[in-house]
């Protein structure tokens, strides 16, 4: 009997791209070996982490989420780490469903590890997700690249995240490796940290080095990260003002614009592209899985 094809897909949003593998009845084992090697830009097909397409029902850590959520975004870093959230990949995510037929324009709700997210597909392509409230434990964080140090934000945006604010995003460095914070017990399993810079009112631009992943040309929940941090800073908090506020965030690989609500949820719209579909070959793949 031969061995079943795998099928895979590439897409990105805003440059921050994934492998996308539709799995619906979690039929593979995907160890973090495996997912490493498909992510390798030389050795496999490169991404920055991979969607692991699967039914709540099918999988054991959304099964509780299956009434809210048909599907469960299984996210793993490029590393094979897991991780709580991703905010551009949820917007993928949504995208190859509505490709794939299972999901209409509208709304949708997508089970993820931090939680269920609420997505709207808008007909111009938009994606907006619902991405919930941020935390901000106020903790002493510093962040130091080449020498030189800065205070930085603490954000949980369903994960770690800490916030620099930089005179110029050249401060960030080559971050090949990732930055020091300290102290380091604030982050047990690891953080997001990204570098920002004003670009003008309410418009920002960011670097980020991902947790289990590297530089990156964008992250979704640290531009949501981001804009929390930039509100505070600002003196624009919702909660204090009672007003919405939204924030521009450029990245390396694209804009996305984030709204904080009075009542603390956290909306992000950004676009979301396919590039490309095909086959893994199954043979090569289980000399991954060991
Ligand atoms: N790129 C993502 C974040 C992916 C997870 C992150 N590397 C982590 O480990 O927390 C996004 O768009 O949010």
């Amino acid at each position: 009997m031969s061995t079943p094809q795998i099928a895979f897909l590439k897409g990105h949003g805003t440059e921050n791209d994934f492998v996308i593998v539709p799995d619906p009845d979690n039929a593979l084992t995907l160890t973090a070996s495996a997912v490493a090697r498909l992510c390798d830009r030389r050795a496999g097909i490169g991404g920055d982490g991979l969607l692991h397409v699967v039914r709540s029902a099918a999988h054991p850590e959304a099964r509780d989420m299956a009434d809210a959520a048909e599907w469960f975004m299984d996210y793993r870093n490029a590393d094979g780490s897991i991780a709580e959230m991703c905010g551009n990949g949820v917007r993928v995510f949504a995208h190859y469903l509505r490709r794939a037929g299972l999901a209409e324009d509208g709304d949708l709700t997508v089970a993820t590890r931090g939680g269920a997210k609420r997505v709207h597909l808008a007909k111009n392509g938009d994606i907006t997700v619902s991405m919930g409230r941020a935390l901000l434990p106020a903790d002493g964080v510093t962040v130091s690249v080449g020498g030189r140090s800065w205070p930085a934000r603490n954000v949980n945006m369903g994960n770690p995240h800490a916030v620099v604010f930089v005179d110029d995003l050249v401060h960030a460095g080559d971050l090949l490796t990732a930055p020091p914070v300290s102290p380091e017990a604030v982050y047990p399993d690891g953080v997001n940290v990204e570098f920002v810079v004003d670009r003008g009112p309410r418009h920002v631009g960011m670097r980020v080095h991902e947790r289990g992943s590297g530089e990156t040309r964008s992250c979704g929940t640290g531009a949501c990260a981001v804009a929390v941090a930039a509100a505070r800073r600002d003196g624009s908090d919702p909660a204090t003002t009672g007003l919405p506020v939204t924030y521009t965030v450029d990245l390396p690989g694209g804009t996305l614009v984030v709204t904080e609500h009075p009542d603390g949820a956290v909306d992000m719209t950004g676009p979301a592209v396919i590039v490309a579909e095909g086959v893994i070959d199954p043979a090569w793949l289980s000399t991954t899985t060991g």
